[in-house]
């Protein structure tokens, strides 16, 4: 733990431009979608992020070539000999994203079994994966739950269901998703996730020949096919990302323009940040002109100066709020005048980090109740989802240590925005999620060092 700690010197507004590439929530599935294909696919703008290199491990583990492209950020995957891998050589990984969950429709299909490690993530509530496992059931899948792991056999095929999440989770969701396009028979998913990264999704399988509908209401229709081919995708950027840094600016009083960031993608998170008195600017995203370089768009976030307002806001599935973007822009929201309150109604257990940006001086209380918007399926469970956030408070330099990963990022904003020197320990936990986060800290010109 000692050498992997970032030593940050507070007080200095970030400053510049930074790039983000392809969503680590869209790149890391998009990787496994390439298994159901019988050619090879080709994805842009991967970004070099630990969830990538699991994924990358786990697929060639299975027997999929994986090189580099011509761009940079480009991966081929060729899975022309796909195999089947030991559980000991999978269990490397065990622990390590929650993708692996994703493998069990693709390996099914192209094995008629799969092994699945225990899965990683971020420790933000008990995160079961009861969904997954019930609508894999229903398309004929055994699934055997043992202490190494999860065995999966398909022993009469997989074939199109009816199912109905209870809550629309991205995962199951996709579980639903990698599984039907090539189940026999027709798939109906009710009450579905649509976040942007689902639709990315659809996309690229529906480019592999895939037939998906998305209806009206979180419905989605898919009808098998008896083969898909690659694919060639720039997947969306990532927008989890860019409201970090944009949540950075703001906390540190700085301007930064995250280049490649989705004005559509971002639009609630928009609104927030300008209701909290944020100031950003749209730049130019139209294409270049054969012949021209362009110019590449993205976001521009600054604070504009005076004081933030305090805000009430409630996490929730897409169109809503995302939990993602909580944690980053709660550092923010403490720098905000007046009380602002956060209902968490994603996650159970995902305000724990509030008790260090309180030991570095902000002043959050967390509570059990549904605060601020509608009872959530939290209410009357004795989680501590909402916190009340009593601003402006000066944040002063403290020693902490990253619990997961956007809770991570908040930590280093907070230092950032703080005065004295902090060191913050287990920063590689931010590399699972964010690209070469240290070099664009150095490029907006904060102050940190490895001791
Ligand atoms: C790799 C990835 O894409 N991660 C994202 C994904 O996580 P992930 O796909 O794990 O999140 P889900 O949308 O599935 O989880 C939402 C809620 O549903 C619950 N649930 C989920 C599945 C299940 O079988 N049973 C169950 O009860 C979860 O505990 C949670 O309370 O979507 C989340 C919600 O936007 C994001 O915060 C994560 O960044
Ligand atoms: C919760 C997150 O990710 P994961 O699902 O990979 O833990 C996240 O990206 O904030």
């Amino acid at each position: 733990m000692t050498d992997d700690v970032l030593v940050v010197h507070g007080g200095t507004p970030l400053s510049g431009q930074i790039r983000v590439r392809g969503a680590k929530n869209l790149v890391s599935k998009a990787m496994v979608a390439t298994l159901l294909g019988d050619e090879p696919s080709r994805l842009f703008d991967v970004p070099r992020i630990r969830d990538v290199e699991v994924v990358r491990g786990l697929l060639e583990l299975h027997g999929v070539k994986v090189s580099d492209g011509v761009e940079d950020g480009e991966l081929v995957f060729d899975p022309a000999n796909v195999e089947s891998a030991s559980t000991d050589e999978i269990n490397v990984h065990a622990g390590s994203s929650r993708i692996p969950i994703l493998f069990c429709g693709p390996l099914l299909h192209r094995l008629g079994h799969a092994f699945i490690p225990d899965l990683g993530g971020c420790h933000i509530g008990p995160r079961p994966i009861d969904f997954h496992i019930q609508a894999l059931r229903q398309f004929g899948a055994v699934v055997d739950k043992t202490p190494e792991g999860m065995h999966l056999t398909a022993p009469t095929g997989l074939h199109g269901t009816k199912f109905e999440l209870p809550y629309p989770s991205v995962g199951a969701t996709e579980q639903v998703l990698l599984t039907a396009v090539l189940a026999e028979g027709v798939t109906e998913l009710r009450n579905a996730a649509v976040e942007p990264e689902i639709i990315d999704l659809i996309c690229i399988l529906q480019k592999m020949g895939a037939i998906i509908k998305v209806h009206t209401d979180r419905v989605i229709e898919v009808q098998g096919v008896a083969r898909l081919s690659g694919y060639t995708h720039r997947p969306i950027p990532d927008r989890i990302e860019a409201a970090s840094w944009a949540a950075a600016a703001l906390a540190t009083r700085g301007r930064v323009e995250v280049l490649g960031a989705e004005q559509a993608d971002m639009m609630t998170f928009l609104n927030v940040f300008r209701s909290v008195g944020g100031a950003y600017e749209v730049t130019d995203t139209r294409p270049p002109r054969v012949g021209s370089p362009g110019q590449e768009g993205g976001i521009r976030f600054w604070h504009p100066g005076g004081e933030l307002r305090a805000v009430a806001l409630e996490t929730d599935v897409h169109p809503g709020f995302m939990t993602d973007w909580q944690q980053p822009l709660v550092v923010a929201l403490t720098q905000a005048r007046g009380l602002s309150i956060v209902h968490e109604t994603v996650y159970e257990q995902r305000l724990g980090y509030t008790e260090a940006l309180n030991k570095m001086g902000a002043t959050i209380q967390v509570y059990r109740d549904c605060l601020g918007g509608t009872p959530c399926r939290f209410g009357r469970r004795n989680f501590k989802h909402s916190a009340v956030i009593a601003g402006p408070a000066k944040l002063h330099a403290a020693d902490l240590v990253i619990p997961d990963l956007r809770a991570g990022f908040s930590h280093l904003i907070a230092a950032l925005a703080a005065e004295g020197t902090s060191r913050v320990y287990g920063v590689d936990l931010i590399n699972r999620g964010y690209e070469d986060f240290e070099g664009k800290l150095s490029a907006l010109g904060a102050h940190v060092e490895r001791p």
